[in-house]
């Protein structure tokens, strides 16, 4: 079998979405995700003119070479741009392959260490009633997770809230990056507040999840960690920074709040020292901004070995496909954690007909040989690309501070 054909489907139905598909000889075809949030294009720059045209004619099964050839032959290693692009012909090349062997992608990786994956998913209010009125509405779904995120009095803005209760949160909502204001000692005074109504509301047995969105200091997180722990959260996420990794050893000196983190990370190296010191729980890293399967599969193995488990970043922003192919590694990877869920649009869900299916707070993969997700390109073509960019933060004094 040879690839004869790779090409990019941009589309925006309600958010901009990369899709790559490989095309065979043998009429066989796979679907990569390479969205990566406000800098879709230069994945697709980069797919378009440097990694695509070295793919045809070469053997879709040799997944290995061809990811070594992508990642080492490219002299430049790393960062988001590279690894969205090398994970999305990643992803397409194992549909590929499992569409050629005849099974569901869990299958090929190892088959199911479990029936279904449970994932959490998304509450966000104004305030801490309105908020806590959107876990009810998820409870009644089935969740047994969810995330909780709530505006902070005197605050205009703040990560993760929508701007309707019920709504989607959209974090890409301008052409051009929206300025928010934050402040950490209104922040710091609050988030405790709606995790204790939170416990009151729903006893023990719900696990709540919340995202620090790289907010804070490392000292300011293990203040954070310490006020929560008693109310005992599923993870606290993206409290700092991570570029340097060094600074959870500090949080974690403090408090025994699980920690989580990795959603803006690509490679192994990013995650590294954070793994083997024991100083997270949990790794986010996705399979379209990490190298895809081959890369993550590296990760969660090494991460299996200390303890930490995988929790998925599954926002909009990651397509269908990104989707479809983590439930399946979901199903399969032994050191599974849960996968982040915040629902489609679903003009999205139309765009690419899949077959993984949500039910009482899991996702359940399909049988369908692939990763079981594909695209309507006519559907797609209705809707082209629009420029969208994720906010900037500043403090109240005007400093431009972490978003
Ligand atoms: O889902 C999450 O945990 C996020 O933090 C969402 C991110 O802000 C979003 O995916 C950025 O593109
Ligand atoms: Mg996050």
């Amino acid at each position: 079998m040879k690839i004869t054909r790779a090409r990019l489907i941009v589309c925006s139905p309600g958010r901009n979405l990369v899709t790559l598909k490989i095309e065979t000889d043998e009429g066989l075809y796979g679907i990569g995700d390479a969205t990566l949030n406000g800098r879709e294009l230069a994945v697709v720059a980069y797919l378009e003119e440097h990694l695509l045209p070295t793919l045809i004619g070469r053997d879709p099964a040799a997944i290995e070479d061809i990811w070594h050839y992508a990642y080492r032959g490219a002299y430049w290693r790393r960062g988001p741009v590279t690894m969205s692009a090398i994970g999305a012909v990643d992803i397409a090349l194992w549909d590929i392959k499992a569409k050629v062997a005849g099974l569901p992608l869990h299958q090929l990786l190892g088959g199911p260490s479990r029936q279904r994956v449970m994932v959490y998913g998304h509450a966000t209010g104004r305030d801490i009633e309105s908020c806590l009125d959107e876990v009810q509405r998820h409870v009644e779904l089935g969740y047994r997770a969810v995330r909780v995120q709530c505006g902070i009095p005197g605050m205009a803005t703040t990560y993760g809230v929508a701007k309707k209760t019920g709504e989607r949160y959209e974090p890409a909502d301008a052409e051009l990056p929206a300025e928010h204001v934050w402040d950490t000692a209104r922040y710091l005074d609050h988030a405790p507040k709606l995790f204790a109504a939170a416990r009151q509301r729903f006893g023990n047995e719900l696990h709540l999840l919340h995202d620090v969105h790289h907010r804070l200091t490392p000292i300011e997180a293990a203040r954070l960690g310490k006020e929560v722990e008693e109310f005992h959260p599923f993870w606290l996420e993206d409290c700092v920074p991570a570029e340097e990794q060094d600074a959870f050893a500090l949080i974690r000196q403090h408090t025994t709040a699980p920690l989580a983190v990795g959603e803006v990370f690509n490679s192994i190296h990013d995650c590294k020292a954070l793994i083997e010191n024991h100083w997270i729980d949990y790794i986010r890293a996705t399979l379209t901004h990490a190298g895809g399967i081959t890369h993550v599969r590296r990760i969660a193995d090494f991460a299996a070995l200390h303890h930490v488990r995988t929790g998925f970043h599954g926002a909009t922003d990651l397509s269908p496909v990104c989707m479809g192919a983590a439930i399946h590694f979901d199903t399969w990877v032994p050191n599974f954690g849960i996968q982040e869920y915040m629902p489609h649009e679903a003009v999205v869900d139309e765009v690419f007909p899949h077959d993984y299916r949500f039910e009482d707070g899991h996702f359940i993969a399909g049988q369908t040989p692939g990763h079981g997700v594909d695209i309507d390109e006519e559907l797609a073509a209705r809707f082209p690309y629009r420029r969208a960019s994720l906010p900037v933060n500043r403090l109240l004094d005007g400093t431009l501070w972490h978003w």
